[in-house]
């Protein structure tokens, strides 16, 4: 195994439920993902469809209702508590949105990168990375003396990436890293994460509404009403078959086919299979 290395992740059938006074919240309603080793996966979709949900399950800040997920040859349903955490210090690395959350504002960032990294060296004794070569993945070298309050919000930004990468993970979770800044602390940000992925191989998950961090990380994931809606790859668009056998279209596809349009399945000789709006025999469409 190379020095650093990505993770795969899988998500099959996983169900959230968040239990209330005010009743249970279905958030996630059998998510079915695949994402693999050292790939950039954007995962977007509307408000409330369940986006920091799973990215929480992936760092096992919570614990599915029903369903696997498994990071690496992990099945984070069954490790214990301790077992989890201390996966999340060394394994997985999280970068919760609103950068202050992941930081300490009165420390340097040598200070907080030190804090993550000791954390780590702790629980699993692994080599970890000279700080300053964390810092050049994200764009701030010789910036290690600054404290963490005076960087303006894109190096904040990039300061709390660098923290979720310094004990060397190989998953990166990151929620909403570019909601507060302009496009250059855009850039910035994605070429960051692009770094991190490059050199070290690291599998990256980010939510985002920012159609831009989307089509720079390659491979769009929406998540639409706790499930995976659709998927979109290097500007092209796939339908998706879920694990209980129906076909997630794109929500503009979608559109065109209301609910109890037929399809007729035609299976050429090459072995491809077309679907056909309409039933044979009828006045139908045009090809799906
Ligand atoms: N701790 C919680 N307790 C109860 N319900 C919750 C909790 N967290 C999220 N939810 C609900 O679960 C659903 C999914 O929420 P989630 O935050 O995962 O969506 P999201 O796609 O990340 O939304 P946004 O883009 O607004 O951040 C929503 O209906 C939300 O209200």
């Amino acid at each position: 195994m190379s020095e650093h290395s990505g993770l795969a992740v899988a998500c099959r059938r996983v169900v959230q439920i968040y239990r209330g006074e005010g009743g249970d919240v279905v958030a996630l309603s059998g998510v079915d993902l695949t994402i693999a080793q050292g790939e950039m996966v954007a995962l977007v979709g509307p408000s409330g469809s369940g986006k920091s949900t799973l990215i929480a399950l992936l760092g096992g800040l919570l614990r599915p209702s029903a369903g696997r997920v498994s990071v690496g040859t992990f099945d984070l349903g069954r490790l214990s508590d301790r077992e989890i955490s201390r996966l999340r210090g060394t394994q997985i690395g999280i970068v919760l949105q609103g950068a202050s959350r992941n930081l300490l504002p009165y420390a340097s960032l040598y200070r907080n990168i030190w804090l993550a990294q000791r954390r780590a060296a702790a629980t699993s004794g692994i080599a970890l990375d000279d700080p300053e070569r964390v810092l050049d993945l994200v764009g701030l070298p010789g910036k290690g003396g600054v404290l963490l309050r005076d960087l303006p919000p894109g190096a904040r930004q990039r300061a709390a990436l660098a923290v979720g990468v310094a004990a060397s993970p190989g998953l990166l979770l990151v929620d909403e890293p570019t909601s507060q800044l302009d496009s250059a602390g855009r850039d910035e940000v994605i070429a960051a994460l692009e770094t991190i992925n490059a050199e070290r191989g690291t599998t990256v998950v980010v939510v985002t509404h920012d159609t831009e961090v989307g089509s720079r990380l390659g491979r769009v994931v929406t998540i639409r009403d706790g499930r995976v809606g659709a998927e979109g790859r290097n500007g092209k668009d796939f339908a998706v078959v879920a694990g209980d056998g129906t076909v997630q279209l794109p929500p503009d596809v979608l559109e065109e086919f209301p609910p109890g349009t037929l399809f007729t399945i035609d299976h050429a000789e090459d072995g491809s299979v077309t679907l056909v709006v309409g039933s044979s025999g009828t006045a139908g469409g045009g090809g799906a």
